[in-house]
């Protein structure tokens, strides 16, 4: 159920990249509207053909995001089908939050104000799709798209949008599923098809500790046995230095689904988080004024 895009509507430009198992392009999108035409950016994501197996998965991902519409998920155009599945999304104008991040750590341009903006307006679309019983099940910041810098002089805010889930992890392998450890939580690692919508708190809490460490997680780098080793001592990721958060992602990363804060009670907390004056004691401490 979505929108089938005919190939020749497409111009297709330079490549961005790739996922985990797709090729990421630039392109526009040519539309004819009663003698009128016009162009569209738009991102190519092809999933790649040695992947064709999980075609059905890619389509998947595609239909639930093209049955919902929100401001911060990616728009979906629709699909061209053909020899290649190619999903033809919005284009996201400042792209993955992983590389964004990764760019400004030298910087160090951004504030705790400016994170703490970004985990809210994730927060918000996770509870909106928790309200409409749907499991993301690849949150990361590798699929949040920066659609907007914001700029903490003029105090404007960041904007994101969380892209498709992409190929589900409940039709991969337990090596794709290793490896995404400490993002894939515990439960989906032992069994895939465990994939509950307390999996996505675990995600979200992974996702939060990458937001304030440059978008990285150290242990993310490490040989698949340390990290089944970590989900099987049942560790946790270092806490960070700002106390309140840190436990807010211990609870997010609770080893027991069930145990794991709501997205409505984790909106609250972020809220307070925002009010208190540790953000500022924490800008301080880093320099990040
Ligand atoms: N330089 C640069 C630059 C790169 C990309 C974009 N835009 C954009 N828009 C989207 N809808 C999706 C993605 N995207 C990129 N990689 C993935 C797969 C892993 O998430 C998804 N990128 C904008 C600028």
């Amino acid at each position: 159920t979505f929108q089938n895009i005919r190939p020749e509507t497409i111009i297709w430009g330079e490549s961005l990249g790739q996922g985990s198992f797709t090729k990421i392009f630039r392109g526009i999108k040519r539309d004819i509207d009663n003698e009128e035409s016009y162009e569209t950016d738009v991102l190519l994501k092809v999933l790649d053909i040695t992947y064709r197996n999980f075609n059905e998965s890619f389509l998947e991902a595609a239909s639930v995001m093209s049955l919902i519409s929100h401001k911060h998920l990616v728009l979906l155009h629709g699909i061209c089908v053909g020899t290649d599945s190619i999903m033809v999304q919005e284009y996201v104008k400042l792209g993955p939050l992983d590389i964004y991040l990764k760019k400004q750590k030298d910087g160090s341009r951004i504030t705790a104000r400016w994170k703490l903006e970004v985990a809210k307006q994730l927060a918000y679309t996770l509870s909106f799709l928790r309200d409409k019983n749907i499991i993301h099940g690849n949150v990361s910041t590798k699929n949040i798209l920066l659609s907007r810098e914001g700029d903490s002089s003029t105090g404007s805010p960041p904007f994101i949008k969380l892209s498709d889930s992409g190929v589900s992890i409940t039709v991969m392998t337990k090596e794709l599923l290793t490896d995404r450890i400490p993002w894939v939580a515990p439960e989906c690692v032992r069994d895939p098809r465990s994939l509950v919508q307390e999996s996505d708190c675990w995600s979200f809490g992974a996702t939060l500790w990458e937001i304030f460490n440059g978008g990285s997680i150290p242990l993310s780098v490490l040989e698949p046995t340390a990290k089944v080793k970590f989900y099987q001592d049942q560790l946790q990721l270092p806490i960070l230095k700002w106390t309140e958060l840190a436990n807010l992602i211990n609870c997010c990363m609770n080893y027991r689904p069930f145990l794991r804060p709501s997205f409505r009670a984790i909106i609250r907390d972020l809220n307070n988080l925002i009010t208190s004056d540790y953000e500022l004691l924490v800008d301080l401490s880093t320099g990040d004024l």
